[in-house]
């Protein structure tokens, strides 16, 4: 069978475009859902043959004759009903998996604000949920449409050939079943929309009670949390009982009332019988086909729900489904010496009145290591984030001479490497962490990072699993190998955010050698509160509570700035004392 491709769609947010796209399945659910449906009333109609002919006293070979055909036409009937349904099953399958390609490529691309806002595991685990429940409603509805619509029609036109008079009066009460369950829609829409806002608010809280337990736990919440978590459960159960009660109590309902037109058929039918104009063959089939239309209306019931649960879905995954964006990958970035110019650079976080970052001008270079240190909220971090270009800001960031937002992301991201705070390690082996699946040789970075001699000790060496978030190593240990990821992918700039505040002095000073020793290439920014190695490093850029700036040389900064001399001085004495 040929292999489904799954492919983007233009403007996904337009629900009719998924049938479009599924034109070739599509195009089969409506033939074979046709040709199911218009020849199910045969069977019916046969059966009545069979019936007369057996009253009649129809010869053996005759009713014979009729037998296999009655058996071949059910054989056929149950073909094109299969048919029907793998391709219905192949649009469903097709179309969940555009929707998730979508979903997919919209929260991947989104900006570093927005994802910072959201969390993208739970976003896309909830938005998976509703795809799933939405695409049911779309199958369903497909499916319906003929097994109801076509269906219901099939028999309604053949009962009409059988008796005009009889099909009206006692179909009379179809339409009033119909029109209860459009009008009951609503009130279910409603409690499903309740049950389904629960889930979706208890599913976030599932995540944030696991990510957390450690902290709930130590801070003695433990019990507290477990007590919201439950009355959460007993309200979620509450409304989802509400919500089932209703959709499913309405079938029933819409059965009885469509079914009441049968005392009816029964009546003239009956009359036809003994009148003569009807065969009792004809009666049973007619009396089928009734049967069979009324039975429909809770199918139809069904599909007017389905389709209303599968609204709340659409509505929540719709704002995800926005044009497929294909990352630029082009690259023109120089290979020669590397330069970084800074000029009045200031920035203020979105919707933020402050500046955090004021005036900064400063110059480096490939093979250098520039210290940034400060006060708590100076802006260390946010001047780390703006050197990535992830925030627009005011003054100039010239990188090779080129302004850092003139490059494309995909650029910047091959010209720049970050290490953050956290070391965000994987639940997998050392290796897999530094390497994040790629095979490449991790002994020189090991080294750089003073991680060899840690490595020995472990029985299963660069395999040794670190355990949810590195929970198995020590703080200085991850720090080490998150390090060692970045300078695995060490790009020209390399941005290091107090990566040594886990790391004894002696280990930071090694590294720091290794780095001045190994990455000459690169021009390294290392943002740190300790000021110890600060005087084997370039330069510094020191910045002040007030948003001022002092940029020079660890001796020049001695000489001229009397806050920096004095906590150099203190934090000497402070190490000296430890020893
Ligand atoms: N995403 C953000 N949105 C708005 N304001 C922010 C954001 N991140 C940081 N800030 C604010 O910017 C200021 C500087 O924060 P930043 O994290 O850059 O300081 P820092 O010098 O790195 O601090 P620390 O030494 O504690 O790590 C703080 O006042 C902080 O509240």
């Amino acid at each position: 069978m040929k292999q489904m491709k799954i492919e983007p769609l233009t403007r996904p947010d337009k629900i009719i475009n998924y049938w479009k796209k599924e034109k070739t399945a599509v195009a089969f659910i409506i033939i074979f859902g046709i040709g199911y449906n218009t020849s199910a009333i045969l069977g019916p109609i046969y059966q009545g043959k069979l019936i007369d002919a057996l009253l009649r006293g129809d010869s053996l070979n005759e009713i014979a004759v009729l037998a296999v055909t009655f058996v071949l036409l059910i054989a056929a009937i149950q073909l094109t009903r299969y048919l029907k349904r793998f391709y219905t099953r192949r649009f469903a399958n097709s179309t969940s998996a555009t929707m998730r390609l979508m979903i997919y490529n919209n929260i991947m691309n989104k900006g570093f604000v927005d994802l910072q806002h959201e969390n993208t595991g739970d976003l896309m685990t909830r938005a998976l949920a509703d795809v799933d429940l939405c695409v049911d409603g779309m199958r369903k509805f497909t499916t319906e449409l003929f097994d109801t619509g076509v269906l219901m029609s099939a028999y309604f036109l053949t009962m009409l050939y059988y008796d005009v008079q009889i099909t009206v009066i006692g179909a009379l009460f179809i339409p009033v079943a119909m029109v209860i369950a459009e009008k009951l829609k609503n009130l279910i829409y409603q409690f499903s929309i309740d049950y389904r806002t629960k889930s979706s608010e208890i599913t976030g809280m599932t995540y944030d009670f696991i990510d957390n337990a450690m902290l709930y736990r130590i801070n003695g919440l433990e019990i507290k949390t477990q007590e919201k978590y439950d009355l959460e459960l007993e309200d979620l159960q509450n409304k989802a009982i509400k919500a089932s009660i209703f959709e499913n109590s309405m079938q029933p309902i819409y059965n009885v009332v469509a079914m009441l037109g049968v005392i009816m058929v029964i009546y003239w039918g009956g009359s036809k019988v003994i009148a003569g104009s009807w065969t009792v063959g004809i009666f049973s089939t007619y009396m089928i086909l009734f049967a069979a239309l009324a039975a429909k209306v809770s199918n139809a019931a069904k599909l007017f729900n389905s389709v209303q649960k599968s609204r709340i879905s659409w509505q929540r995954i719709k704002p995800y489904l926005t044009e497929y964006k294909t990352k630029n990958t082009a690259l023109n970035i120089k290979k020669n010496h590397t330069t970084l110019n800074i000029e009045n650079l200031t920035f203020a976080y979105p919707d933020a009145k402050e500046n955090v970052i004021q005036n900064i001008t400063m110059t480096a270079q490939q093979g250098e290591i520039i210290g940034i240190t400060g006060a708590i909220a100076s802006g260390k971090t946010t001047l780390g984030l703006a050197l990535l270009g992830l925030y627009p800001y005011m003054g100039s960031i010239r990188l090779d001479n080129q302004e850092l937002m003139d490059y494309s992301e995909y650029e910047r991201s091959q010209m720049i490497a970050y290490l953050g705070h956290n070391p965000q390690l994987l639940s997998d082996t050392i290796y897999n962490n530094i390497t994040l699946g790629s095979n490449e040789d991790i002994t020189a970075v090991l080294r750089d990072v003073c991680f060899d001699t840690d490595l020995a000790a472990m029985p299963d060496g660069a395999d040794t699993l670190v355990g949810n978030g590195g929970i198995r190593l020590s703080g200085g240990q991850q720090a080490r190998i998150a390090l060692a990821r970045t300078l695995l992918n060490k790009r020209k700039i390399i941005i290091l955010d107090d990566p040594f505040s886990a790391v004894d002095m002696q280990t930071e000073e090694k590294i720091i050698t290794n780095l001045k020793e190994h990455y000459q290439d690169c021009l390294i920014l290392l943002i740190s509160h300790r000021l110890a190695i600060f005087s084997h490093i370039h330069r510094i850029l020191f910045l002040h509570p007030d948003r001022t700036v002092e940029y020079g040389t660890h001796q020049e900064l001695m000489e001229k700035s009397e806050i920096y001399a004095e906590i150099y001085n203190l934090q000497q004495l402070a190490g000296e004392n430890n020893e």
